[in-house]
């Protein structure tokens, strides 16, 4: 028998193929993001990699349950490259107008770890439900300091599914007086901005980390769609990037759409984000991806497995069209991931990776924790997870790449225009490739092999000026 879930999963999963069928119909959108984030060298960089992670959402010192030999296992189990790290507002101004500094020496020790390894860090300032502050135990919800939680009394009743948390009285009214809906604290979006302003006064010009992530899947209260993402959601968005860009002009601003809707592949009504910094705008689009269909009980198989495509079809539409919108910016997926004791669900996440890597778009997996949706069980043994996250694919790309595919073995660029600057200027190109699928590394068509890294198992690579595509097979 179906729960009110499943009934919502199924209602949602068909308004969004009907709603997604009938977009088709309307002129094609995008079929690729139009840029990319960059590094100091101007290639783009293809983001793949891990939350990390859910454990710090409530740890005392705010860090993740993770190691530097974690990190070491996960580049060889994987060859991951990016990594979105979840940060707190709750640690960074643990008192209004109070920056933690020792907090922050905590985040850049872990940003040292993956900067020693050539990886690009995306900070995820991280809330769900608000705050640690909406239940006496502090367990459920995450974020958001005490001090910048009001809930004006009004209740918070427990729930088995944490989802139901956001239909509480007190915490509606949380986000309600963050959002200044109420009209009672204009003063906290306030703190918010200059909240990242001290992580970004902290973390500028370091190299590793490339990009902040606003806030993690926002929620309007009382106020949902349109009302909320282009009004207080947007605002907030441009207040906080221009703090930002007070003391950081080169970090790219990522900003997220509500999730309540477009996790599930609706489309949203987030404005566009102006940029302070000289030269192009460093504004970058990164959703989520949950279809609700998932839920249903059989994972990415049966009745549900066309709602799920449909949805993911759906999503990546909206994705696009939101990114085009925006100014044509660069897309990171920044969070999908299930139980992968589900059926079909490798088959799942083998879809979206295809369907991200076919539109240009990053993809950092939710998330690194260990168990039934991480890489690694608790004792830290591979799961099932890893033989589908390590794949071939472009880390840093000196050319103008769009998207890539892996089809029959071969990891193909697609190039969009005249790759003659990075032939020319012979800036070197890199991709990862999996030993068990590239045991002696590649060869090149449409560029030029430099060398093949087999220990990192990196392929550096020039590009052949005027090349559309460059295919990269197994060496012999
Ligand atoms: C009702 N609202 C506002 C809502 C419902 C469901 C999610 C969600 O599943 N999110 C997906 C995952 N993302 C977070 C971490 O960012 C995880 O805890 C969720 O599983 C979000 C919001």
């Amino acid at each position: 028998m179906l729960g009110p879930r499943g009934v919502l999963a199924i209602a949602v999963g068909a308004l969004v193929v009907v709603g997604g069928a009938a977009a088709a119909l309307r002129t094609p959108g995008p079929a690729s993001a139009s840029s990319f984030l960059q590094d100091d060298d101007g290639r783009a960089i293809v983001a793949n990699g891990f939350n990390t992670a859910s454990s710090a959402k409530s740890a005392r010192d705010g860090m993740p349950q993770f190691t530097e030999d974690d990190l070491d296992a996960e580049y060889a189990d994987t060859g991951t490259d990016f990594v979105r790290f979840l940060i707190s507002w709750r640690k960074v101004e643990p008192q209004p107008g109070e920056y933690d500094q020792d907090y922050l020496d905590d985040v850049a020790e872990r940003v040292g770890w993956y900067a020693d390894r050539g990886y690009h860090v995306m900070l995820d300032m991280h809330q769900d439900l608000w705050s640690g502050a909406i239940t006496p135990d502090g367990g459920t919800g995450n974020g958001a300091p005490e001090w910048a939680t009001h809930m004006d009394g009004l209740q918070v009743q427990d729930h088995d599914m944490w989802e139901l948390y956001y239909l509480e009285p007190g915490v509606i009214r949380a986000f309600d007086n963050f959002w200044n809906t109420t009209g009672a604290h204009p003063e906290l979006a306030e703190h918010y901005a200059k909240a990242w302003r001290a992580v970004a006064e902290r973390f500028a010009g370091d190299p590793a980390v490339v990009a902040y992530d606003l806030m993690n899947e926002p929620y309007g209260g009382t106020l949902q769609g349109p009302a909320f993402e282009a009004g207080p959601l947007t605002s907030l968005y441009q207040l906080t990037a221009d703090a930002i860009r007070d003391v950081d002009a080169d970090t790219w601003v990522c900003v997220e759409p509500q999730a309540l809707g477009f996790n599930w592949g609706l489309p949203t009504g987030l404005g566009p984000i102006d940029d302070a910094r000289d030269g192009d705008p460093r504004i970058a689009f990164c959703p989520h991806l949950y279809p609700l269909p998932m839920d249903l009980g059989d994972g990415f198989s049966g009745s549900s497995r066309d709602l799920v495509e449909g949805t993911v079809s759906a999503w990546a539409s909206n994705t696009l069209r939101a990114a085009e919108a925006m100014g044509g910016v660069p897309v990171i997926l920044g969070e999908f991931g299930l139980d992968t004791t589900l059926p079909g669900a490798l088959d799942y996440v083998d879809l979206v990776y295809r369907t991200a890597d076919a539109a240009g778009m990053g993809v950092v997996y939710w998330s690194r924790d260990p168990g039934s949706w991480g890489p690694y069980e608790p004792d830290g043994t591979p799961r099932n997870l890893i033989g589908a996250v390590e794949r071939p694919y472009p880390r840093a790309v000196s050319g103008p790449v769009s998207s890539w595919t892996v089809q029959d073995g071969r990891l193909v660029l697609h190039l969009d225009g005249d790759s003659g600057e990075g032939g020319d200027s012979g800036l070197v190109s890199e991709a990862y490739l999996p030993a068990d699928r590239f045991p002696r590394g590649g060869v090149v068509d449409g560029g030029e092999v430099v060398e093949w890294d087999a220990g990192a198992r990196v392929l550096a690579f020039t590009i052949d000026p005027g090349a559309r595509t460059v295919t990269i097979t197994p060496a012999g």
